[in-house]
């Protein structure tokens, strides 16, 4: 396993490319197809190590899932109770989706499962998704009272809740979704800002009983899904490091093709605009029930913004490549709100301030966010992923702006979400 890059200055950025697909959709195409009475194809999935996890903890359920050489999925759905309890420990690797997802659908099961994750997972919380959880009868332990993994749970009868989340989160809301199929009655959820709503989508299209309104969902429960055919479209979030490679890097001009731009998602098209990026989405359709493009970006001088609100959710996973073009637009850029990156697969505040400082640039952390003065160039250096696939991605593309070599260490993480970054990046850069 290659444990560190080098990355040099780019001269441009050229020429087409796609990108894998989206690892949240991929996810959820596990879960559903698996649930699911009947087969379900699933095309463009992303072979990356958190799906694997998800797709390792079906198998041990007893799941039957094919690869096929042109690495679609097969999955022959077991229906909703069917199935089997795990005779080890599921290992939810890096996956924070995998492990928050699965604790819902595990707690309406008529088993025993225990979910466990690598180093950086069993220190994230685990509470979010516990505590209403346990609301619907769940029984679920974990070390600090629930909180973090290693999870316990004897899966039985639920009963249908309504929950305010306190944050906008796609895993919180869509833990309760799928633990609301095995309730006694409607399950809702309402959260503060939209987070990214692939559950509801695909849940729907799986024709699942489910209603959308303005702050929340709700979900009966069901007698049975059906098995399906998904079309994964590329994921934005790693669109998002070429998008950004292309703004910051003079002369460049990429077209990435077949990109997931959900507005739930998009957000990061938004931010990137607003900062002067010139990013047109081309031949825009709906694919699954999702809506795709392909996005055309030229270099661009970029300027420095304001982010917060409910923005923030419809970028959360950007916001390492997006404090890398700040560090190099003109001006100040300051993101509120932003307070859940400190508890991502490593605190993306302090890594990104930690990191990007030791190439030059001029950034500060705050508590929810960071506030980031641009600057003409970085310098080289030797710098650290932290363990996290955004932070190793995020400093390669800040490499391109750098004056000299830039080393980053503990880059195998890049597998997690885009096990061919590298490659690809290659494949499009000049110089
Ligand atoms: O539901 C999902 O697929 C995800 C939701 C987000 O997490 P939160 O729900 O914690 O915001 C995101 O950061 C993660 O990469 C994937
Ligand atoms: C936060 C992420 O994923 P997860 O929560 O599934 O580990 C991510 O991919 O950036």
């Amino acid at each position: 396993m290659v444990e560190h890059r080098n990355i040099t200055s780019a001269s441009r950025l050229s020429g087409e490319i796609t990108v894998p697909g989206d690892k949240s959709i991929s996810h959820r195409s596990i879960m559903l197809g698996s649930l699911a009475e009947g087969e379900t194809l699933v095309r463009g999935f992303l072979h990356g190590e958190d799906n694997h996890a998800t797709l390792d903890a079906f198998r041990a359920m007893g799941v039957r899932i094919e690869e096929r050489a042109d690495g679609a999925l097969l999955i022959h759905g077991h229906g909703l109770h069917g199935l089997t309890e795990p005779e080890d420990v599921l290992d939810c690797g890096n996956s924070g989706t995998t492990m928050r997802l699965m604790t819902g659908l595990l707690s309406g099961q008529a088993f025993f499962s225990v979910l466990t994750g690598d180093q950086y997972l069993r220190r994230r919380p685990m509470k979010r998704v516990t505590a209403p959880l346990a609301l619907m009868g769940a029984r679920i332990q974990g070390r600090d009272g629930g909180e973090r993994a290693p999870l316990a749970i004897q899966g039985g009868s639920l009963i249908g809740t309504d929950y305010h989340s306190p944050i906008a989160s796609a895993q919180v809301k869509s833990a309760l979704l799928l633990a609301g199929l095995y309730a006694d009655g409607p399950t809702t959820v309402y959260e503060p800002h939209l987070s990214r709503d692939h559950s509801e989508r695909m849940l729907s299209f799986f024709g699942a009983d489910l209603r959308t309104f303005a702050g929340g969902v709700t979900i009966q429960p069901q007698p049975r899904l059906s098995g399906r055919e998904v079309a994964v479209p590329g994921d934005i979030s790693s669109a998002a490091f070429f998008l950004v490679a292309a703004l910051i890097t003079p002369g460049s001009e990429l077209l990435i093709r077949n990109v997931g731009i959900n507005p739930t998602r998009s957000g990061v098209i938004d931010i990137l605009q607003a900062m002067g990026g010139r990013i047109e989405p081309l031949n825009c359709r709906e694919v699954s029930g999702e809506p795709v493009a392909d996005l055309l970006v030229r270099h661009s001088d970029l300027r420095g913004i304001e982010i917060g609100g409910d923005l923030v959710p419809r970028a959360i996973d950007e916001f390492p490549v997006v404090s890398v073009a700040a560090a190099v637009a003109e001006g100040v850029t300051v993101i509120r709100d932003a307070r859940e990156l400190r508890v991502k697969e490593t605190d993306r505040i302090a890594a990104m301030v930690t990191e990007l400082g030791k190439l030059g640039a001029d950034l500060e952390a705050r508590e929810d966010g960071m506030v980031i003065h641009g600057r003409e160039t970085l310098s080289g250096g030797r710098v650290d992923s932290h363990g996290d696939h955004r932070i190793a991605m995020s400093m390669a593309i800040a490499g391109l702006r750098a004056a000299g070599e830039v080393r980053i260490d503990n880059t195998a993480c890049t597998a997690t979400s885009f096990p061919d970054f590298w490659e690809r990046l290659e494949k499009v850069r000049h110089g």
